[in-house]
């Protein structure tokens, strides 16, 4: 899409979505495209925004219209290759998407994931009480590395099966891969010097030999000896679970670490009523949206109110901006643990929605519990500092405060 062709009666934005002042405070810009109109044309990229709730839900779940394949990130796979291979589930549609899919659905469905729970809630029990013993007499610390990348970075290589030789590759990893989604901005140049040799070690782990038995790599490659997906697909499927599992869960419990501790008054609420945990991991992914943003690629002219998509023209669906629409949410920009979060797009929504969500879940259940029985208060015990992304919302620095009950 050239500028001279803009598209008839949309409203056109040059607003950069990946701009710095953006990515630290995005809610001015996700109020003004949802007021602008259903869609927007944003003329820095050539491709056509979508804000409000009713559309992002309508776009994620017409995979034929808006599919994954041509990439999900800004770059269309028609015409660029893909800087990795891609994603058997992520960028790819069905029917090649299906059978990946369902293998992951079971490996990491809540049934497999009972057999976690116990040992998920012990190791939460040893990493709380480790860190109240030694910030014992303040009461203060960093809530992103001493939970929110702690716990996950603990319990999800075990679980996956790797090797403990190299964990520390797996944020960058998935920072860069993230980072990615979006423009070739200064975010993505900053890791280019090191993805090569990141990418090249996340590879190395899916191969059978370096799983240990019984993890979710080792389940997938037995997949592909009962044929449910071929050899040659199952390292990719596990690249899946290494690209996606850690930073999305490390910001997920950073979202809501950070919820409860700049609303202490929640806290309250659930020490009165553990029951409303269940929500709250729920909650914190509607009001914070770790995940911001997902590109599609209209699959033929695509038909929008008061516009037509061209074939191959990229959309891009504002996931956060979706879960703090008014006219979806009461009081969207409240963290409400009163509140029915269900039906919100901060795990996407349709044939690719997170196949992940459950352990994404349980590793929250299991810090949040083990958090709640030992912490009477919490409160910011300083200004936090976020961490900047092209798709993630994320925290480099949380500083809190607990009383220990
Ligand atoms: C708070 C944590 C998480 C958030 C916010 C999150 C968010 C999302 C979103 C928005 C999508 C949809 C992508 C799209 O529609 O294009 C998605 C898909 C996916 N997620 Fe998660 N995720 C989280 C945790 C996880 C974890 C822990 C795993 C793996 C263990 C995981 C694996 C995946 C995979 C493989 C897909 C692609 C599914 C498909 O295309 O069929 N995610 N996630
Ligand atoms: C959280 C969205 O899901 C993702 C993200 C990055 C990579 C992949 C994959 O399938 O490789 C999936």
């Amino acid at each position: 899409m050239t500028t001279t062709s803009l598209p008839a009666h949309v409203p056109v934005s040059d607003a950069d979505p990946f701009a710095p002042d953006v990515l630290e405070d995005p809610a001015p810009l996700h109020e003004e495209l949802r007021e602008a109109g259903p869609v927007v044309f944003l003329s820095r990229y050539g491709a056509y925004a979508l804000a409000r709730y009713a559309h992002v839900h309508a776009a994620l779940v017409d995979w034929q219209s808006f599919p994954s394949g041509a990439g999900v990130g800004l770059s269309n796979f028609r015409h660029e290759t893909p800087w990795r291979k891609p994603s058997l589930l992520l960028e790819t549609d069905p029917p090649r998407h299906d059978a990946p899919r369902v293998v992951l659905e079971r490996v990491l469905s809540p049934r497999a994931l009972r057999r976690l729970r116990e040992q998920w809630a012990a190791d939460a029990h040893l990493l709380v009480d480790e860190l109240l013993r030694r910030v014992a007499g303040t009461g203060e610390f960093d809530a992103v590395p001493s939970l929110a990348q702690a716990f996950p970075l603990r319990v999800f290589p075990d679980a996956v099966g790797l090797p403990q030789e190299g964990r520390e590759n797996l944020l960058p990893y998935g920072d860069h891969l993230f980072n990615a989604f979006g423009p070739p901005n200064e975010l993505v140049a900053r890791g280019n010097p090191h993805i090569g040799r990141l990418a090249a070690w996340v590879d190395a782990q899916c191969a059978r030999e370096v799983l240990a038995p019984g993890g979710f790599g080792a389940q997938i490659w037995a997949a592909s000896d009962r044929g449910d997906i071929t050899p040659q697909q199952a390292p990719l499927v596990v690249r899946s679970l290494l690209s996606a599992g850690v930073d999305t869960t490390v910001h997920g419990l950073a979202a809501i670490l950070h919820a409860f501790a700049a609303n202490p008054e929640q806290w309250r609420r659930v020490r009165a009523e553990p029951r409303l945990l269940r929500v709250a991991f729920d909650e914190a992914v509607r009001w914070e949206s770790p995940v911001q943003t997902f590109f599609r690629t209209a699959q033929g002219d695509v038909p929008l109110p008061g516009t037509v998509v061209p074939d191959g023209e990229k959309i891009l669906m504002f996931l956060g901006a979706a879960n703090r629409d008014p006219r979806r949410w009461e009081r969207p920009d409240e963290f409400d643990l009163t509140r029915d979060p269900s039906g919100h797009v901060g795990f996407g929504m349709g044939i690719h929605q997170c196949v992940g969500q459950h352990v994404a879940r349980l590793e929250a259940e299991s810090v949040l519990t083990a958090l709640l029985e030992r912490v009477e208060t919490i409160e910011l015990a300083g200004a936090p500092v976020r961490h900047h992304n092209n798709t993630l919302r994320a925290w480099e620095s949380i500083p809190v405060r607990v009383r220990v009950s």
